[in-house]
């Protein structure tokens, strides 16, 4: 009996041996605030500017930050190289979006088809496609100087031309009710289950919310296709990304589910694209109104090689304006638009399922990489040794990067130039006629915007304006 007792023990710890050397891959997580009993990091979050607080546990943690509430763990990347390092290197892993509160993140089984057409849609070459648009766009933004959202033009062809327009209400609105319903969804993201629950039950808020905001959901998705379906029947449409896939130059036609996904895709251009440039144009005047001798010496450049009131600054004019893009890069760089990206998903090594977020604030504020973080400094990005370039941060990571980032990155360059080229933006006044400090709050959603602040906008190129013809 004893003699079949030692070969069996042996058996089971070289069993356990081999487990644990092929099949455990369970790695300890980096370390995070200390969690309690059942509810984990659940007190500590913080309600506003999230990534602020994230990038102080970072210096007390480590780059890598892990939370967790109830039995859900979130990792959070505090530094360039470890977002680049999971989410660059492994974004195989780290693609999948988590559970967008009332339904399952459709882009792991789409996700091929999606960021094909986004891909092909809003590259170099088909945004030069988009070039009239732009311009046209660029010329009611300056006449009104109201921060727009001009991303209907290149997702449907559509046209905004007032202040008031339908879509951008629409969009406006959309953006309104996902800030509401974001945080009842807070349980729904961390029990996916939840979603099944009757709408009456205490915790199903989020599906009370939502039946209510549904139509005009709805709305946002179905308007601007069924606008852009319309305008193509009709042979009056100006090329957009829903025309090229909708009446391509071959003459195939688009149905069933890949007509499914081009309208899902559309539709995630505009909304991606809807408050992200305009969250950058106010983060400018912002810092053009504090920072005036920054302001000036941008605007000299453009004096000196372009002409004063001479003509609108186009994309052909940007090598020979270094300083104005410097300007743009230092923006997007002081006040990154998506402060903590977009969540990704893990699949395997760090538990399925951990949500991994990359705080692209601390990156931006990493005094490694930007030597006094905190000061708003175009020249960082000049010269022959120029700091990292924001742009390989701000945009996210991986496969799912920003696709608008070229269209975004074009967009702005022609904003700024030209508000720069006709504007002089400078603090607002007080009824004593004396300056105001401008005293900013952040909107923390997923595109912040710096808000309550006001500032001078006083044209300096009359004529130029003057001659703009829309
Ligand atoms: C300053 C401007 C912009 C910034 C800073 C920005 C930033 C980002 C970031 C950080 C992400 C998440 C990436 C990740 O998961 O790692 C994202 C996703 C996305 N952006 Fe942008 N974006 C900007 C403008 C635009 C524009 C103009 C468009 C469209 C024309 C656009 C379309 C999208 C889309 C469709 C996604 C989702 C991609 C996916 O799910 O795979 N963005 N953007």
């Amino acid at each position: 009996m004893l003699s079949a007792t030692y070969p069996l023990a042996l058996l089971l710890v070289i069993s356990v041996l081999v487990w644990r050397r092929f099949f455990n891959t369970k790695l300890p997580l980096p370390p995070g605030p200390p969690a309690r009993f059942l509810i984990g990091n659940l007190h500590q979050l913080p309600e506003k500017e999230p990534w602020l607080q994230y990038a102080e546990w970072a210096k007390e943690y480590g780059p890598l930050v892990t939370l967790r509430t109830f039995h859900h763990t979130q990792l959070i990347l505090n530094s360039a190289k470890s977002a680049l390092d999971l989410l660059e290197r492994r974004s195989a892993v780290y693609s999948d979006r988590p559970v967008a509160g009332w339904r399952r993140s459709r882009a792991a089984i789409r996700f091929p088809r999606y960021r094909k057409m986004l891909h092909s849609g809003l590259n170099r070459r088909a945004t030069q496609l988009y070039r009239p648009t732009q311009d046209h766009q660029l010329r009611v933004f300056l006449r009104g100087l109201a921060a727009s959202p001009d991303k209907f033009m290149i997702a449907y062809g559509y046209n905004v031309s007032t202040d008031d327009d339908y879509l951008v209400k629409l969009v406006d609105e959309g953006a309104r009710i996902m800030t509401e319903i974001g945080q009842p969804f807070f349980y729904v993201q961390t029990f996916p289950i939840l979603r099944f629950l009757p709408s009456w039950f205490p915790l199903a808020k989020f599906k009370r919310v939502l039946a209510v905001n549904k139509p005009v959901l709805d709305t946002l998705e179905a308007a601007p296709n069924e606008w852009a379906q319309k305008a193509i029947d009709s042979g009056n449409y100006t090329e957009s990304f829903f025309s090229q896939y909708f009446h391509p130059e071959g003459g195939q036609v688009v149905h069933g589910e890949e007509m499914d996904i081009l309208k899902w895709t559309a539709a995630s251009i505009y909304t991606g694209g809807a408050h992200t440039t305009t969250s950058a144009i106010a983060s400018f005047f912002l810092l053009m109104s504090t920072h005036p001798e920054i302001q000036k010496e941008a605007q000299d450049e453009i004096d000196r090689v372009i002409g004063r009131d001479q003509r609108l600054i186009t994309l052909e004019d940007q090598k020979a304006l270094p300083y104005v893009s410097a300007v743009l890069k230092e923006v997007l760089r002081w006040a990154p638009v998506a402060p903590l990206g977009a969540e990704n998903n893990a699949d395997f090594r760090i538990p399925k399922g951990t949500t991994v977020i990359a705080n692209i604030w601390a990156i931006t504020h990493d005094s490694e990489v930007y030597a006094d973080p905190f000061v708003f400094d175009p020249t960082r990005h000049l010269g022959e040794n120029p700091q990292a370039d924001p742009f390989n941060f701000v945009f996210g990571y991986g496969r799912r990067v920003c696709p608008g980032a070229t269209l975004a990155e074009d967009s702005l360059f022609l904003a700024i130039s030209n508000i720069l080229a006709t504007f002089n933006i400078s603090r607002a006044l007080d009824a004593n006629g004396k300056d105001v400090e401008p005293c900013v709050e952040w909107k923390t959603s997923i595109v912040t915007m710096a808000m309550n602040f006001g500032c001078r906008i006083v044209p300096r190129s009359p004529d130029l304006l003057a001659s703009l013809g829309v």
